[in-house]
């Protein structure tokens, strides 16, 4: 289902009345179809099947070691006060059986589950959990840092304060060394 945009309209012209602004001077009349516009773009991973990204893989008999494609950016949108919250994600897996997948997919995963209502942890482990379901690789390691305007803008205040949240799969969990690599590999900067 696409987003409603003629109810997105009329909310939006609603809350800019109970604001006290005029909805109908110069500035504003096209406000509400812009804010229906960008929350179609800015919704849209809501009605996305994220796994999909997946279903192309190479085979690659030989590669059974680490994949890390880490500091995609990402915007997304705190379920709790609809303000963004940004950052960077880092992905990584351990391929099972030489099925690879396409570096840009792993991008385009953190950008479908992004594009929704979300929490940083649903988020983080949404990406962890597809990647796992989908690919059957022997682990998956995903950390998320991002900053949160409801965090920075109001509420609390605390501008530049950051939350990195983590999800891991498989021998991530179980080994220590594993994702001790993984880390150091996310902590290097060249
Ligand atoms: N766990 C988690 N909490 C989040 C996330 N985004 C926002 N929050 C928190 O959601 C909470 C909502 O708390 P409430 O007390 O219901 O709302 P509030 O009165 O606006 O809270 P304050 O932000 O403290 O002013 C806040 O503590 C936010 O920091 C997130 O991605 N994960
Ligand atoms: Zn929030």
């Amino acid at each position: 289902m696409k987003v409603d945009k003629k109810k997105i309209e009329k909310a939006i012209g609603d809350i800019l009345e109970a604001i006290g602004e005029d909805p109908k001077r110069e500035g504003l009349q096209g406000t509400p179809k812009r804010i229906a516009d960008m929350y179609e773009e800015i919704f849209s991973g809501l009605k996305e099947d994220p796994s999909k990204q997946l279903d192309i893989y190479f085979q690659d008999e030989d590669h059974e070691e680490m994949v890390l494609v880490k500091d995609i950016p990402f915007y997304s949108t705190c379920e709790h006060h609809l303000v963004p919250f940004w950052g960077k994600a880092h992905v990584g897996y351990i391929p099972r059986n030489g099925k690879l997948t396409g570096l840009s997919k792993l991008a385009r995963v953190v950008d479908s589950v992004s594009k929704r209502p979300q929490l940083q942890e649903r988020l983080t482990s949404q990406v962890a959990d597809i990647i796992h379901e989908k690919l059957s690789p022997y682990g998956v390691i995903v950390v998320v840092e991002a900053e949160h305007m409801c965090m920075t803008m109001r509420g609390v205040k605390k501008p530049g304060s950051k939350t990195v949240t983590s999800a891991v799969r498989g021998i991530f969990k179980k080994e220590a060394k594993s994702r001790a690599e993984a880390m150091s590999l996310i902590q290097f900067r060249s």
